[in-house]
């Protein structure tokens, strides 16, 4: 089990910046997700981590050893880590056990408690009753357990995973899920993932760290990424939320964690660190409801729009409506029981809503 530490890590690739001053400390034990959209950067942190690239600047620390920085540089072979990659990389000719037991030999290690490693490995991730099967008798999930299992057997001090549920299909994914969080809390190891997916992300995490554009945005619980965006870019890419420039006035009256702003006619009043002034209203699909048309709370402001389409997901409709607000083009999704043509007007009540500073 190790705690991780980088400090002013940068790496680039020709004129290409990948990762760019990147600050982040994470616990012993914990399981991180690294997420962010395609080309942020979230591999390289990986690469770099596993000792697969050299940083061009910066520190990287693995428990209290620098295995990067200040002329250092440990090789991956000798920084304690596993990795299992998405290909899973087994040996097609040999039986499960053989592939668990592969990189034990030549350690030093007798053939007793190899036996005894590869069978506490197979045994944590329910696959003792396969050791004698070959990876093409297996399924998906089995494989990915057996590239797991290869990891465990070596008793690493951290295991980097490279999209761990993205091979799986629907069903199994839900299931894997339950067995990384069940082998992650018996094993105690260090986890950190790379993943574009927030839902595998906040699956699996213990934390979430979300880089765009080579940069650190945030790291915390699921949670609190999930509910507290802490950027513009969190709250676009964690819980798809579309944000509506508005005009923050102040703390409210009646709840002082909270800020009102003039929205559509009317005043809301909404939680988020946005001080008076020009400020983002950042709204997930769920944060937005059908107005009914009859009575409603006075002063409440909708916000009146167009559907732009919709399709059918989760259980409902999820609909893009372009609001009509004057001089900007803003869309938004809503969910809806029933199906909406393209073009029906429709108005919109914020149920609930997340307020982040304009200027960053
Ligand atoms: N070996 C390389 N040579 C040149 N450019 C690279 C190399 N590896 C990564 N990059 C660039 O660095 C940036 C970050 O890449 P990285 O693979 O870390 O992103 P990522 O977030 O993992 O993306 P993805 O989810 O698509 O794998 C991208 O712009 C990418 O094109």
């Amino acid at each position: 089990m190790v705690g991780i530490l980088l400090r002013q890590v940068s790496k680039s690739y020709g004129g290409t910046c990948a990762v760019d001053d990147l600050d982040l400390e994470v616990e012993d034990g914990a399981f991180l997700a690294l997420l962010g959209p395609s080309g942020c950067g979230k591999t390289t942190v990986l690469r770099l981590l596993a000792g697969l690239e050299r940083p061009d600047g910066g520190t990287i620390a693995l428990g209290e050893r620098v295995v990067a920085g200040e002329g250092i540089f440990v090789e991956p072979e000798d920084r304690g880590l596993g990795m299992v990659f998405q290909s899973y990389a087994l040996w097609p000719h040999m039986t499960v056990e053989g592939n668990v037991s592969f990189g034990l030999h030549g350690r030093g290690l007798d053939r007793s408690e190899i036996a005894a490693r590869v069978a506490q490995a197979l045994d944590l991730v329910g696959l003792s009753a396969k050791a004698g099967a070959r990876p093409h008798q297996l399924s998906g999930g089995q494989r990915q357990r057996v590239a797991l299992a290869r990891s465990l057997a070596m008793r690493p001090r951290l295991i980097l995973l490279d999209e761990p549920l993205a091979n799986l299909d629907a069903n199994l994914r839900a299931s894997m899920a339950a067995e990384f969080r069940r082998i992650h809390a018996e094993t105690r190891t260090t986890f950190v993932f790379v993943t574009h997916d927030q839902a595998e992300a906040m699956a699996l995490a213990t934390r979430v760290a979300v880089l765009n554009g080579g940069r650190l945005q945030q790291v915390g619980a699921p949670e609190d990424i999930w509910h507290r965006p802490a950027s513009p870019a969190v709250a676009r890419f964690v819980g798809n939320r579309r944000l509506l420039p508005v005009e923050v006035l102040g703390a409210s009256a009646s709840d002082p964690a909270r800020r009102d702003v003039r929205l559509a006619e009317g005043v809301l009043s909404l939680p988020g660190p946005a001080p008076a002034g020009p400020g983002w209203l950042c709204l997930r699909p769920d944060g937005l409801a059908l107005a009914e048309d009859g009575p409603r709370p006075p002063g409440e402001p909708l916000l009146g729009g167009t559907v732009r389409d919709g399709h059918f997901e989760g259980g409902h409709h999820l609909l893009t409506v372009d609001l009509a607000r004057a001089g900007e083009a803003i869309a938004v999704q809503v969910r809806s029981p029933v199906p909406l043509p393209a073009g029906a007007v429709v108005r919109l009540r914020v149920v609930d809503g997340w307020l982040l500073p304009r200027d960053p």
